[in-house]
């Protein structure tokens, strides 16, 4: 956020022109739309379980959230967001980590506040959607079945569906190509820096939400614009381009 950043009510946003005419919007799944992290974290305390190994607090493993599974086994292993485990230990623990977050997948993972009701607005008011995640497709789709929000989208791009993942724009451009839409006339609500950064390689707008999950980081230091309180509240900031 910057200097000439205003409130309107709890969302803050950067610049006057609102309401932004977009024709789509992209939503993030862990963090945005969904509350993962209990069971992304029960899985990850199975598997350091497994290996012997001490678990770590969920505060700990929610911060470890964002780059996808494979970064999120890593960090659980070193208890650092940017080390590298020994080889084998890594090789041992990602397919028991697979197995255990089939498990939990949704036994505590609901939408947040706002959720339902923002998509409903957005349907409404016509937009297409897409969910961009950095999740892998396998737990994707079954956790959007499960929580009733699958069918909402239009298309759903997963951290393994594409060559790379946020915070590389190439999932944001390959939606804006499926709608035949410009970037500029996408919008992406995400909760992190990864999120903000592949809107912004993209050249798409980027509305963050205060709730999630930003690597332990404070959303405010995200370059974003507007922080919004809900899904819901994002919907009063757009409308549909035609
Ligand atoms: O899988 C992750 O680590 C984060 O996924 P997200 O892109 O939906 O926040
Ligand atoms: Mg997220």
């Amino acid at each position: 956020m910057n200097k000439s950043a205003s409130r309107l009510g709890d969302t803050v946003v950067v610049g006057s022109e609102y309401p932004l005419s977009v024709k789509a919007v992209m939503i993030d799944l862990d963090g945005t739309l969904l509350d993962t992290a209990g069971d992304l974290a029960a899985a990850a305390n199975m598997m350091l379980r497994e290996l012997g190994r001490a678990e770590l607090p969920l505060e700990t493993i929610q911060s470890y959230i964002g780059k996808g599974i494979q970064k999120l086994v890593k960090r659980s292993l070193t208890g650092s967001l940017d080390d590298e485990p020994d080889v084998e230990l890594f090789d041992k623990a990602m397919p028991l980590y697979e197995r255990d977050y089939a498990k939990t997948l949704c036994v505590s993972t609901r939408p947040y506040p706002g959720v339902i009701e923002g998509l409903n607005a957005l349907l409404e008011a016509d937009f297409r959607l897409a969910c961009i995640t950095n999740k892998a497709e396998a737990f994707t789709l079954p956790l959007l079945r499960a929580t009733g929000l699958l069918d909402y989208f239009d298309i759903v791009l997963s951290g393994d569906s594409l060559p790379k993942k946020k915070p590389d724009p190439m999932p944001l451009l390959h939606a804006c190509k499926h709608f035949g839409i410009l970037p500029r006339e996408m919008l992406l609500i995400g909760d992190s820096l990864n999120d903000a950064e592949a809107a912004r390689a993209a050249g798409c707008h980027v509305f963050c939400v205060p709730y999630g999950y930003n690597e332990g980081r404070d959303v405010r230091e995200l370059n974003c614009d507007a922080i919004v309180t809900s899904v819901y509240d994002a919907t009063k900031l757009i409308q549909k381009l035609s």
